[in-house]
């Protein structure tokens, strides 16, 4: 079975190491969802599985095979890539961009073929933005732009798909159909492994989950690694972990910060302290979905 591995991976940039001993493995039809505060080196262990920093040890194997041992043209037809920003260089129209995801399955000698535009199409029609297939690249919006570049991976047809952030600057319609693109890509076979700043993707539509902090990385499944004690602990706030049991979607799990405050005191601290006092009358509660 095909299986994308990190073994005891160490990286970062020229004597920084970043993140050390890093090891998981993933398999066809499963999403890893990396999670941890900004700065912990999420984008640095992405930058490794795809070839684009040297890892300072450890290996980073698909289907056994040493990636660091491949050509840029293999690494990009077998491992897709969604960036967290991408300025663009030139006014290409959507479609062109989005065929480009093809590049690394034609010929250097060659030009796209029409398969090649149809299949770009079909990627942009799958994730709704057929409305911009002709627009050039350089005017259309941030979150119109993340879209594109998801249809771009989608069109380049990985085995392997890293998506930084895939749903950072999208409005909250387009990351629902996001996460549910994800889930389809992941039923059909494919690799998915993100980074996120919201733990609910996690139980969304992960089957695994990494946690990054600067002193220890955990993985396991989200209902294993994404517990009210872990993301006190990784990113110091008060979390309440819901549970809906619906007919349609069996159990759904979400989690909702505790932002709370005393009336007429702006001191957190104060009203934490009343909190834990237990003097519900003199606080109020404001819980706000990430
Ligand atoms: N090109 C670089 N050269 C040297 N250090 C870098 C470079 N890029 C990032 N770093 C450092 O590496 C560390 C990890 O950065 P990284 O971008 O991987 O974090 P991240 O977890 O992806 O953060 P965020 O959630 O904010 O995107 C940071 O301390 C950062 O300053």
């Amino acid at each position: 079975m095909r299986e994308f591995a990190l073994e005891n991976v160490t990286c970062g940039y020229k004597d920084v190491t970043v993140l050390s001993d890093v090891s998981f493995s993933i398999g066809p039809g499963e999403a890893l969802c990396l999670l941890g505060p900004n700065g912990v080196g999420k984008t640095t262990l992405f930058r490794s599985m795809l070839g684009f920093l040297k890892p300072f040890g450890g290996r980073i194997t698909l289907d056994g095979d040493d990636i660091a041992t491949w050509s840029s043209r293999t690494l990009a037809k077998r491992i897709g890539y969604v960036p967290q920003n991408h300025t663009p260089p030139f006014a290409y129209p959507v479609l062109d961009v989005v065929t480009m995801g093809r590049l690394s399955r034609i010929s250097p000698i060659a030009s796209p073929s029409k398969r090649d535009t149809e299949k770009a199409a079909e990627c942009l029609e799958r994730l709704g933005i057929s409305h911009l297939a002709d627009k050039l690249y350089t005017q259309i919006s941030g979150g119109e732009r993340q879209m594109v570049l998801i249809a771009r991976s989608l069109a380049q047809e990985p085995e392997v798909l890293v998506m930084d952030e895939p749903t950072a600057s999208l409005d909250y319609g387009n990351q629902v159909k996001v996460l549910r693109q994800i889930s389809h890509l992941v039923k059909e076979g494919i690799s998915v492994i993100m980074t996120t700043h919201f733990p609910d993707h996690a139980f969304l539509c992960a089957t695994k989950v990494g946690l990054i902090t600067r002193d220890w990385v955990r993985f396991g499944t989200p209902d294993e690694v994404v517990t009210e004690d872990s993301l006190r602990e990784t990113y110091g706030v008060d979390v309440r972990i819901v549970k809906e049991h619906t007919c349609t979607c069996g159990t759904l799990k979400g989690c909702v910060p505790i932002v709370e405050f005393a009336a007429g005191d702006t001191s957190g601290e104060r009203a934490r302290l009343e909190h834990e006092k237990g003097t519900p009358r003199q606080r109020s509660h404001v819980a706000v979905c990430a």
